[in-house]
């Protein structure tokens, strides 16, 4: 599949899986919600004389400011982001014992493959309604880590697409959102954030099916009418495509949570924690959660196809030298540097490891012991410190 390809037919002959039902995107909701206002850079300009520095220019006060914006023109057709959406509805349809012979093995701190209320804490969670998120998690297609056999039958089916769909979006979306990345920190090498996520080496970047099964109202009151609390995400960048089932909402400057619409054509992206690191903090990780959608939609099944970005293993979490910018904003002066320094890779594993450790109590609300309405979480993983919100 060329970035540019169109994809034709290939896409309903080629499907081996059971059900032949085209993916369908639903309507967009009707009622009248508040919505946050984001950018859009039309990555087809990319390559254009100037184009990389007219997009930084357009990116400059999201990146800091607001976390979140919209990418277009990043040569996939519409007919291919939607067969994704069709494999992901197809895996959840799979019957639960089949799910979970591929559950992600956390005991070894890996998020890849199935996770849901069955794998969270041994299944204990498995029978609280609240709980309504699965996910499927494919690594990267690289030789470490295991082949296209280990996976269900359906994702074989498809693996050859699924590993096309993921290397485009690594680049012409990845890549030259890093270089861009780059030309607004005015580093001197402006491919520095590219090299650090190159597709070879290890690293812990992944695609995720995912879904959020429709709860019934008692429920959705229970857990303060949120699929999701606030976080941040751990990683480098977060990639989503999206049905128009509204959900996302990003948190403001001014302490107000907006939604976030899922514009056609687009990718929604948000920045996540280890940019922000790696950035001094300049780059913006921004803290989002997911609400239920507004009645007209919250009788619907919401799917999503996701890539969580993460530089490769090797790399340090370590402030970027040779950046004008941050030189000009003073944040060189007080750097404490570790010694040596964390990996991504050891950053991310302790990560998960939190994650696979407090499970719902951080996603999820109402899961205090009285089923109260949690506080606001702190907590310190590998010397650094994270926050959930409500
Ligand atoms: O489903 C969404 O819209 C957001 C998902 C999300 O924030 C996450 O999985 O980290
Ligand atoms: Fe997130």
């Amino acid at each position: 599949m060329a970035p540019d390809a169109s994809g034709g037919s290939a896409y309903s002959s080629s499907s081996a899986s059971k059900s032949s039902r085209p993916y369908s995107q639903t309507p967009e909701t009707t009622a009248n919600l508040e919505w946050a206002e984001l950018v859009n850079l039309k990555l087809s300009k990319f390559d254009q004389p100037g184009g990389k520095e007219e997009l930084a220019q357009q990116l400059k006060y999201a990146v800091h400011n607001v976390g979140f914006f919209y990418v277009s023109d990043f040569g996939l057709s519409q007919e291919e982001v939607d067969f994704q959406f069709k494999i992901g509805q197809e895996f959840f349809e799979l019957p639960m014992e089949e799910k979970v012979k591929y559950a992600a093995d956390h005991k070894n701190h890996s998020y890849n493959g199935y996770n849901g209320p069955a794998v969270f804490e041994g299944g204990s969670q498995i029978d609280n309604p609240r709980h309504n998120i699965e996910s499927y998690n494919i690594p990267k297609f690289t030789p470490d880590f295991p082949p296209k056999e280990s996976h269900p039958t359906l994702i074989q089916n498809h693996w050859e697409m699924i590993e096309s769909f993921a290397r485009t979006i690594h680049t012409n979306v990845i890549e030259r959102l890093l270089v861009i990345f780059a030309l607004v920190l005015e580093l001197e090498d402006e491919d520095f954030f590219k090299k650090q996520h190159a597709y070879e080496p290890k690293g812990e970047g992944h695609m995720r099916y995912m879904l959020y099964r429709a709860r019934d109202a008692k429920i959705n009151e229970a857990a303060k009418d949120l699929y999701s609390t606030g976080h941040t995400d751990l990683g480098s960048l977060t990639l989503l495509f999206r049905q128009p089932v509204a959900g996302l909402q990003v948190l403001g400057n001014d302490g107000k949570y907006r939604w976030v619409k899922a514009v056609p054509g687009t990718i929604t992206v948000n920045i996540a924690d280890t940019l922000s690191l790696i950035s001094g903090h300049y780059l913006k990780s921004s803290i989002h959660r997911v609400a239920i959608p507004p009645p007209d939609q919250r009788h619907l099944d919401r799917y999503g196809v996701l890539f969580f970005i993460r530089p490769n293993n090797q790399e340090p979490v370590a402030v970027v030298k040779n950046s004008r910018l941050l030189e000009r904003n003073g944040v060189y002066e007080n750097l404490e540097e570790r010694q040596p320094p964390l990996t991504v890779g050891e950053w991310v594993v302790a990560r998960q490891k939190h994650i696979f450790k407090e499970g719902y109590k951080l996603s999820t609300s109402g899961e205090g012991k009285d089923g109260s309405e949690r506080a606001e979480l702190e907590a310190e993983v590998a010397g650094v410190k994270v926050k959930y919100w409500e």
